[in-house]
C-alpha cells in the first residue's frame, strides 16, 4: 500500500502533524493555504486526506479537482465550510470532532456573558486612555438572572452548567431536547416565545440551518424583554445584525456580545462601533487546550480511516470502529457485488430494494453494508455512485429502501440477500462469505449454486433441457473465450436453470448473441466484476 498523503490546508495545532508522522501518512502541513482557493485547487488532487479549520472552504469547485480525496476532516465541530453533498456525491468521507472544543466554546460564552454585565472590554479601553470614567460603567449582577439558552445540546448544556454555577436561572429553548434531559441538566424547557419573554440574556447555540437563520429576527427581538443582552457564539447568521442593530440604537436591547458574523472574516459590520457591543474574531475554539484535541482528534480519526477503514463521527456515513472495519470489509464488498450482480441484470426503473441480512452479519454496521450493496445496485445504471453517495441518490431517486434483520435460516453463518422489485418483476441473489474472506453467490431467484464472482462472467437463464451446456461449450470455443469456472443450478428436474461462467477476458456482444439464440436459453448476459 502507497503511503497516504494528507494536507492541512487551517492553522491546526501542530500535534496534528506529529500524529499524521507517527501514523505512516505523509503530511503537508501549510497553514494559510486555506485562504489561496485557486492554489488550493490546483494541488488538492495530490492528497488522499484534508485536514481543515473553518477558513478553508471545501467547495464543489475545490472537490472536483479532488480526484484522490477520501476523507476530509474539521478540527471543530461546525461543518458549513464544506459542501456535504459535492463531498458524499464523490464518496468523500467528511469527519468533524464533535466534543474536542466544546467546554473551551461554552466558556467564551459565558465569558462574553460576563464582560457584557460589567462592559469589561469598554471600561478596560477607557481606563488605558487615562479617564478613570467610574461612574460610566455601571454594571448588572449575573446572580438571579435568567438565562435564555437557544440550542440546548453539547454547548448549550454546559453553558447552563456554568450559568447554573453562577446562580442563575436557566430557561432553554431546544425541540429536540427531552424533558427528561432538560431535568438532568437542571433547565427549564420552554418555547422561544417564552424564552424571548422571560431571558435577561440569550445565548445562541445551535447549527445555522433553514430553521435557525434569522431565529433571532425583528420579530422575535421586539418580543424581548427591554433591557435584554445577547451572545451569539454559535454561528453568524442566527441573528439578523441590521435588525439587532436597531434595537441596540432604539436601547431595547441593553448589549451583544458576537464572536460570528453572517460573513467572515468580517471586516466591516452592522455591529461594529456600537458603544454596548463587544465582538471576538470567531475565538470560541481558541484555546490551546481545544486546538490540541481537536487537532489531535481529527488526525486519529483520519488516519484511521486512511489506513484501517475505521470511520468515526462521519456526517455522512455511519460509524464503523477499528475492531469492526475488518469484519465488515468482506462483508462490505460481498453487499457491494450482489447489488452490481442484481443492477446489471436490471434494465427498468427500481421501485424498492430489500436487503436481508440473516445470521452473525445482522449484528453487524447493515448501515454501511446496505450503502456498499446499493452502490453495486446503481452503478451499473448511473455511473459515477460510491458507497457514501448510494443512499443519498437512491433517497433523491423514490427508490425505497427496506433493510430485514433475522436470525440464521440457511446452512450458512450469515446470508446477505439483496431483493429488487423493478416496474415489472422481482429478482433475489443472496451470497455469503466463506472462512477464506471471499464472496460467494449461493442463491440466485431461489436457485442454489455455489459460485465465486468472476471479473468476467456470463449468466445464463435457461430451461433445464438436455443439449444446452454441449452447444454453449462449442460457442465459445470456437470464439477462443476460455472458460475458468462453471456452475449450474436449477429449481427442480426440466424447470428453470441457470448457468454461471467465468471466462477469461470480455464477452464479445456476437457471442452473447448467439449464446441468447440457443433453443433452450432465455436470456444471456455479460457481468463484470
Ligand atoms: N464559535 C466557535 O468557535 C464555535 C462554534 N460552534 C458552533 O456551536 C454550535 C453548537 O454546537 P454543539 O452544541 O456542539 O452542537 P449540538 O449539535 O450538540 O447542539 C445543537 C443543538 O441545537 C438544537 N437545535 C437544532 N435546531 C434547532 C432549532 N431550530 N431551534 C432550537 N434548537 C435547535 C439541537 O437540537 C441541538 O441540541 C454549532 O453551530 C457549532 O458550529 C462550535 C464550536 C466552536
Ligand atoms: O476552528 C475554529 O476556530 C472554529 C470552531 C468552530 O466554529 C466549530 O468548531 O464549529
Amino acid at each position: 500500500m502507497t503511503k497516504p498523503k494528507v494536507l492541512i490546508s487551517d492553522a491546526l495545532s501542530p500535534a496534528a502533524v506529529q500524529i499524521f508522522k507517527d501514523r505512516g501518512i505523509d503530511v503537508d502541513f501549510q497553514p494559510a493555504l486555506g485562504k489561496d482557493k485557486d492554489k488550493l485547487a490546483e494541488i488538492i488532487g495530490n492528497y488522499d486526506g484534508l485536514a481543515i479549520r473553518s477558513a478553508t472552504k471545501a467547495t464543489a469547485k475545490i472537490l472536483a479537482n479532488a480526484k484522490n480525496l477520501k476523507v476530509i476532516g474539521r478540527a471543530g465541530i461546525g461543518v458549513d465550510n464544506v459542501e456535504i453533498p459535492a463531498a458524499t456525491a464523490r464518496g468523500i468521507i467528511v469527519m468533524n470532532t464533535p466534543f474536542g472544543n466544546s467546554i473551551t466554546t461554552a466558556e467564551h460564552a459565558i465569558t462574553l456573558m460576563l464582560a457584557l454585565a460589567r462592559q469589561i472590554p469598554q471600561a478596560d479601553a477607557s481606563t488605558q486612555a487615562g479617564k478613570w470614567e467610574k461612574n460610566r460603567f455601571m454594571g448588572i449582577e449575573i446572580t438571579g438572572k435568567t438565562l435564555g439558552v437557544i440550542g440546548c445540546g453539547n454547548i448549550g448544556a454546559i453553558v447552563a452548567d456554568r450559568a447554573l454555577g453562577l446562580k442563575m436561572k436557566v430557561v432553554a429553548f431546544d425541540p429536540f431536547l427531552s424533558p427528561e434531559r432538560a431535568k438532568d441538566i437542571g433547565v427549564e424547557k420552554v418555547d422561544l416565545d417564552e424564552l424571548l419573554k422571560r431571558a435577561d440574556f440569550i445565548t445562541l447555540h445551535t447549527p445555522l440551518t433553514d430553521k435557525t437563520r434569522n431565529i433571532l429576527d425583528a420579530t422575535a427581538i421586539n418580543k424581548t424583554k427591554k433591557g435584554v443582552r445577547i451572545i451569539n457564539c454559535a454561528r453568524g447568521g442566527l441573528v439578523d445584525e441590521a435588525a439587532l442593530r436597531a434595537a441596540l440604537d432604539s436601547g431595547h436591547v441593553a448589549g451583544a456580545a458576537f464572536d460570528v458574523f453572517v460573513e467572515e472574516p468580517a471586516k466591516e459590520n452592522v455591529l461594529f462601533g456600537h458603544p454596548n457591543v463587544i465582538c471576538t474574531p470567531h475565538l470560541g475554539a481558541s484555546t490551546t487546550e481545544a486546538q490540541e484535541n481537536v487537532a489531535l482528534q481529527v488526525a486519529e480519526q483520519m488516519s484511521d480511516y486512511l489506513l484501517t477503514g475505521a470511520i468515526s463521527n462521519a456526517i455522512n456515513f455511519p460509524s464503523i470502529t477499528a475492531e469492526e472495519a475488518p469484519k465488515l470489509k468482506p462483508f462490505i464488498e460481498l453487499a457491494e457485488k450482489l447489488g452490481s450482480f442484481a443492477g446489471q441484470l436490471t434494465e427498468s426503473n427500481i421501485a424498492k430494494v430489500q436487503i436481508t441480512y440473516e445470521g452473525a452479519v445482522a449484528e453487524m454496521k447493515v448501515k454501511a453494508l446496505t450503502a456498499a450493496a446499493l452502490s453495486g445496485l446503481l452503478r451499473p445504471m448511473l455511473g459515477d455512485v460510491n458507497v457514501v453517495s448510494a443512499p443519498v441518490v437512491a433517497k433523491e431517486r423514490g427508490m425505497i429502501v427496506d433493510e430485514v434483520l433475522r436470525a440464521a435460516e440457511s446452512d450458512y453463518e450469515s446470508v446477505i440477500t439483496v431483493t429488487v422489485t423493478t416496474d415489472d418483476m422481482k429478482r433475489s441473489v443472496s451470497g455469503t462469505v466463506y472462512a477464506d474472506g471471499a464472496p460467494r453467490l449461493v442463491n440466485i431467484k431461489g436457485i442454489r449454486v455455489d459460485a465465486e464472482f468472476g471479473k468476467s462472467m456470463i449468466y445464463i437463464t435457461n430451461e433445464d433441457k438436455p443439449g444446452f451446456i454441449g452447444k454453449f461449450a462449442s460457442l465459445l470455443g470456437d470464439a477462443k473465450v476460455n472458460i475458468a469456472t462453471f456452475h449450474l443450478g436449477r429449481n427442480q428436474q426440466g424447470g428453470d436453470a441457470i448457468a454461471l461462467v467465468e471466462v477469461d477476458g470480455p464477452v464479445p456482444q456476437e457471442i452473447l448473441t448467439k449464446v441468447a439464440a440457443l433453443p433452450q436459453v432465455k436470456q444471456a448476459k455479460a457481468l463484470a466484476f
